[in-house]
């Protein structure tokens, strides 16, 4: 209801619409995008997952993969709050470098920073449009039977296929996703063929958008693990049908992997406004 159906003018109407108005970005990084808001008012109520599936619907809203808030944080230059399109929440690698160069743009930080993602804290380099993401360390790779799954923040089951563009993503990737191993939550499903020694072509079914997406910064940091695990200083060049990354990390004696690397490109698409 308009102010002025309350009786109180054309003024108060305007002062009503402009408090309903926030500004938002709209980010891709290798073609996963998300809704982005500096959210340092805290205004966006966390709690209103019909909102955030709202505005990711790529029909009724602004679409998107997932929807980013960024929030100030004590100890941090910000907080990432990252939610999946259907309002689920967990960490996501693009999402986290894209978070970075909208900071950037935002004037919070320069070129290094560090932040907190809900994994725990980060580290990143912003240069020239590319962001270099340190992810969490990597406990290690666990066999499920032919396949492997991989902690990189989230989870993903990585699958070696052939043949990748004719294979199946959608209806593999679904079987996997509701697995009964992977339940009650679920996984992020990637399948990865090899290109060449160094470098691999990766596809992903992801958890929370349940469909495929261009490209998955944590599912592409799995795939690049899984392949490159015999060695100790690991560099990985990967294609998506989104771009182009590349992963690089120092696996330990113990299987476990520091040192984490997940760089790509990130870039603002446009601004609008939206009623919340
Ligand atoms: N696209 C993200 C992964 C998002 C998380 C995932 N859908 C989940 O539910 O775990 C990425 O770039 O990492």
């Amino acid at each position: 209801m308009f102010a002025s159906e309350l009786g109180l003018g054309w003024v108060f109407d305007q002062a009503f619409y402009r408090i309903m108005q926030t500004t938002f970005y709209k980010y891709q990084g290798t073609g996963n995008d998300f809704v982005m808001i500096d959210d340092r008012s805290e205004s966006f109520d966390v709690q209103d997952l019909a909102l955030v599936t709202k505005l990711c619907d790529r029909k009724f809203g602004v679409g998107a993969d997932g929807l980013i808030l960024i929030r100030n944080h004590p100890d941090f230059d910000f907080e990432m709050i990252y939610f999946n399109a259907d309002g689920s929440q967990s960490m996501c690698g693009n999402g986290a470098r894209c978070a970075v160069a909208f900071s950037g743009f935002l004037g919070i930080i320069q070129v290094k920073t560090s932040f907190l993602a809900v994994d725990g804290p980060h580290e990143a380099i912003l240069k020239d449009g590319i962001v270099e993401l340190l992810m969490i360390n990597v406990p290690g790779i666990e066999a499920k039977g032919d396949d492997c799954f991989v902690n990189t923040g989230t989870q993903h089951h990585v699958r070696l296929v052939e043949d990748i563009q004719n294979y199946p993503v959608f209806s593999e990737g679904k079987k996997m996703r509701y697995h009964e191993m992977y339940a009650p939550g679920g996984t992020n499903v990637n399948f990865m063929e090899p290109i060449s020694e160094d470098e691999i072509f990766v596809r992903t079914y992801e958890r929370g958008v349940e469909d495929e997406t261009l490209s998955c910064g944590t599912g592409v940091t799995a795939a690049a693990i899984v392949f490159a695990q015999d060695k100790t200083d690991a560099e990985v060049k990967i294609k998506t049908l989104g771009g182009n990354l590349s992963v690089r990390f120092h696996k330990n004696e113990d299987g476990s992997m520091d040192n984490v690397w997940l760089i790509g490109p990130a870039t603002q698409v446009f601004k609008g406004e939206i009623e919340i």
